[in-house]
């Protein structure tokens, strides 16, 4: 079963449509990147799967319990969605991981625990007892996820979880969520970093003004997008005379050892043809990334 099912919502600012029923399903297990340009309406989305925004229409299930009817649906779910502002800046690591598990209904005596193998878990035990102020920025948003996961939700959701974090901080941010993937957790994350959502997402759901205008597995997605481009590479420097030969034949673009061109395979095997006997290195299909995905399917870049 689905740990999130998102049917359908909506929501209306003023004059203003931002969410237009958008429906979305995250299973236990899978990282889900839900990712659009500014204004796009995914942080309404997701406060609106939070309870923290009401929909005007639509459903939201988690663990199968709809948020609007039955309080314990909101028992599963574990957010971290200001960054690192959801901490109270006073108080230790130790304070805040046991402070927010207490909220969450948890024993003192197990809280304290919890929070412990936390710190440990995150490699933040030797900051047990350093205020929070104190904490770098990457050591603030490891905090802030432990707190998330502190109660065992099956739903994660992070907004922006790697932004600002120097390239350390980044990789382990990284690798533990794909830890809690790999436990199980459904995550559904946000992120303007698109190289994040290509190495660490199984879906991907683009939203633009406020729409839903692709969802697919990843995999899949790079797939539909596959080109007819390739690149021939030779072992030597190509002459002028067969860079001459090869433009005039073919749609293609010659530099030093290598050439592009499209056409897909019938044009593939007519150049190869056409370089013998040249010695050929590598041929390669040419994929495109999310961010080129991204621009192909909205138009835009994503931070426009
Ligand atoms: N409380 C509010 N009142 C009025 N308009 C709002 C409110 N919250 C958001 N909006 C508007 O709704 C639209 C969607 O905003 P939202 O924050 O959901 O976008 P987003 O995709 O998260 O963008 P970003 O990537 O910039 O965070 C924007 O036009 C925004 O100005």
């Amino acid at each position: 079963m689905a740990v999130l099912e998102v049917e359908k919502i909506s929501k209306r600012f003023a004059s203003h449509e931002v969410v237009k029923g958008v429906s979305f399903k995250v299973e236990p297990g899978e990282i889900f990147a839900f990712l659009g340009p500014n204004g796009a309406g995914k942080t309404t989305t997701i406060k609106m799967i939070t309870g923290l925004i009401v929909p005007d229409g639509g459903t939201v299930l988690i663990d199968g319990k709809d948020t609007k009817s039955d309080s314990r649906a909101l028992e599963q779910l574990g957010s971290v969605l200001e960054g690192n502002r959801n901490l109270y800046w006073r108080l230790t690591a130790f304070e805040n991981l046991v402070y927010f598990n207490v909220h969450k209904g948890t024993s003192l005596k197990q809280a304290r625990q919890v929070a412990d193998q936390l710190l440990e878990r995150f490699g933040l035990s030797d900051k047990r007892n350093t205020l929070v102020q104190h904490l770098s920025r990457g050591m603030q948003q490891k905090l802030s996820i432990a707190i998330a996961v502190a109660h065992n939700p099956k739903l994660l959701l992070l907004d922006e979880p790697t932004l600002g974090l120097d390239v350390n901080a980044n990789i382990d941010v990284i690798q533990l969520m794909q830890e809690l993937r790999d436990e199980g957790v459904a995550i559904v994350l946000t992120t303007h970093q698109l190289d994040v959502a290509q190495k660490l997402a199984d879906r991907v759901a683009i939203i633009d003004k406020g729409n839903i205008i692709k969802e697919s597995g990843k995999d899949a997605l790079i797939q539909e997008f596959i080109q007819d481009d390739y690149i021939i590479e030779l072992t030597e420097l190509i002459s002028q005379e067969v860079a001459d030969s090869i433009t005039q034949q073919f749609d293609a673009v010659v530099t030093d050892r290598s050439i592009r061109f499209s056409g897909g395979s019938a044009v593939l095997f007519q150049l190869i043809e056409h370089l013998k006997p040249l010695e050929i290195k590598m041929v390669q299909r040419l994929e495109l990334d999310l961010t080129q995905i991204f621009l192909q399917l909205t138009g835009h870049a994503i931070d426009v």
